[in-house]
């Protein structure tokens, strides 16, 4: 069920990996433990006969369903798995997205499998990818239901939502707000943000950095754009509500945690009939995460918040609406279109980000030809803005790099097939999830030689970018009718953050307490995100130009 989730929530919980790196980065993956069933409880195991019962009746029932469909087809090949719970013993709970790569290698780049009653297509390559989940859009963009959403309050996010009505009118808002031409509006929050950023990071120079600064860099660009919150501190007290939100989805999402996902009518249960843990726990989680996504709109409703940002815009433009039934859906497509963006751009943000730290920590010599083309384009007597990003094809490259090296959503998202499919003599029936691999995408050695290697030189030719390199940012967003909308606003906060950084500081490995320079090799965490995680680096002031260059910015 972790394949469903979004992006960006807060990863409590992950498990990390060590890696092993050289001068130029290389990420190694090791260990994934399987499910253990040790871990259920008693009211677990009882909930899990009945899924068991209720499985085989649905499977016996679409095994046949399914053989007057083939029409000379066959599914996909893939792991037999056992009777009833099909490849749940042997599916990954870490790393997947390695795993999934070694069966690759037998079973190709389709591979078919079954999760007790969900079947699955894993999807290996680029192109199978492309045109399944792009060129058939129409029919391979809807989402699982799964009830522990409903019940916890968070259907209302639009990552997760079955393509339909709502779907539209949600990403419709969403949209308006953060396309191409809509995201240049926020330039001057995300400058004035990322400035803030520097003069922290220098006020910690020579200490090792604390990621929490780019976390909280991201939550005030954004909350600021979508609700013109001020946001000066991490404890903010809307920050823990998100927070808190957030701890309620991980668990609700918990591999083996909850069984409402494989028997729905199970969320009819009452809270307090004994064995119906996921009502209790939605019944607890709900009101907060309402609260998450009503408390800003509130403040905008009531005008006590007068400041202008997305919801005020879209809140006004409301008002001219005449029929009131329209006005009221609407309004809360409104709210939940605003309450999501903080919550799947954060974290997604923030882990790219913390690839280009590691990769620089980690490759000396990239980084000190990234400063070498700023010092050319920008001068030192400034800082590079936004209108600088065309004449800096290498710090583009470097973007480019960090997005394929180690993609934020190795995974992506799942997509569900709402019809019979037939592609390449297969059959794919109705109702299959597709996973797309997008971290094996990345490391295929026809589109880019030695994947492993953290290397930006791989998409430019003649000091400029490379066209015929496959672009990462085409697989990393996702793909067709869902791809990710805040793709266009991220890239910009990417941009800038990087060049900026790069301009003023160096980032070099941390010390210990005798000096010595302590291994910058990262841990990766995984999944539904994964990212390089507590690994040593720090930020050195370039110059007392650079440091004055920071500081000025606070009268600016
Ligand atoms: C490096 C940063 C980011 C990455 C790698 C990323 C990746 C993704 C991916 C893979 C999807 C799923 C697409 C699919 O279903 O095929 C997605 C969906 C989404 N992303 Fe992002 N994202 C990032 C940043 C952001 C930001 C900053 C925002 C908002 C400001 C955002 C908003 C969304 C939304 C609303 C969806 C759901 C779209 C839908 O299902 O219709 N993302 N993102």
């Amino acid at each position: 069920m972790f394949l469903s989730a979004p992006a960006g929530y807060r990863q409590l919980g992950y498990k990390a990996l060590s890696c092993t790196g050289t001068d130029t980065p290389q990420v190694k993956y090791y260990s994934y433990p399987r499910i253990s069933a040790r871990s259920m409880s008693f009211s677990t195991y009882t909930l899990g006969l009945f899924a068991v019962s209720f499985t085989a009746i649905a499977l016996v029932r679409r095994h046949y369903r399914w053989m007057s469909r083939l029409q000379g087809s066959t599914l996909p090949p893939g792991p037999r798995g056992w009777p009833l719970i099909g490849s749940l013993l042997e599916f990954p709970a870490e790393y997947p997205w390695v795993v999934f790569r070694e069966w690759s290698r037998t079973y190709g780049d389709m591979m078919f499998l079954r999760l007790l009653n969900t079947q699955m297509l894993i999807v290996s390559t680029a192109n199978v990818a492309v045109d399944l989940m792009e060129k058939r859009s129409a029919i391979y963009s809807d989402k699982p239901v799964f009830p522990m959403d409903e019940l916890t309050g968070w259907d209302f996010d639009l990552a997760l939502m079955p393509y339909g009505q709502r779907w539209r009118s949600i990403r419709a808002h969403f949209h308006q707000y953060f396309n191409s031409v809509a995201t240049p509006n926020y330039h001057d929050i995300q400058t004035t943000q990322i400035h803030t950023f520097l003069r922290r990071s220098l006020d910690c120079a020579g200490k090792q950095h604390d990621p929490t600064s780019i976390r909280l860099m991201l939550a005030a660009t954004i909350l600021d754009i979508v609700y013109g919150l001020e946001i000066q501190s991490m404890d903010d007290e809307y920050l823990d509500i998100i927070a808190k939100a957030s701890d309620s989805f991980a668990e609700g999402k918990a591999l083996g945690r909850f069984w409402v996902d494989f028997i729905p009518w199970l969320k009819y249960l009452p809270p307090w009939i004994p064995g119906a843990a996921s009502a209790k726990f939605g019944a607890q989680s709900r009101p907060i995460v309402e609260e998450m996504v009503e408390r800003p709109f509130r403040d905008i409703q009531s005008g006590v918040n007068q400041k202008p940002s997305m919801a005020r815009k879209l809140f006004e433009k409301l008002q001219q609406e005449p029929d009131l039934q329209r006005r009221e859906s609407q309004l809360q497509h409104i709210k939940d279109s605003t309450g999501l963006a903080y919550i799947v751009g954060s974290d997604t943000t923030y882990c790219m980000i913390q690839t280009f730290f590691c990769a620089m920590a980690m490759s000396p010599d990239i980084l000190k030809r990234a400063q070498k083309e700023l010092e050319t384009v920008v001068g030192p007597e400034r800082l590079p803005t936004f209108e600088d990003s065309k004449d800096l094809p290498y710090i583009r490259a470097i973007i480019l790099e960090c997005l394929r090296w180690l993609p934020v959503t190795p995974l992506g998202m799942i997509h569900r097939l709402t019809t019979d499919d037939y592609y390449n003599g297969y059959f794919i029936p109705k109702g299959t999830v597709v996973v797309p691999n997008i971290w094996q995408m990345l490391r295929n050695p026809k589109d880019y030689p030695e994947p492993d290697k953290f290397n930006p030189n791989r998409f430019l030719k003649g000091g400029i970018l490379n066209r015929e390199i496959r672009d990462p940012s085409t697989l990393v967003f996702g793909f067709g009718r869902r791809i990710c909308p805040g793709r266009h606003f991220s890239q910009d906060n990417a941009f800038l953050t990087i060049a900026t950084v790069l301009h003023v500081f160096d980032i070099v490995p941390s010390l210990d307490e005798n000096g010595n320079k302590l291994d910058p090799t990262p841990q990766m965490t995984t999944g539904i995100l994964s990212f390089p995680d507590r690994f040593n680096y720090m930020l050195l002031p370039r110059s007392e130009a650079a440091e004055r260059l920071v500081r000025e910015t606070d009268k600016a």
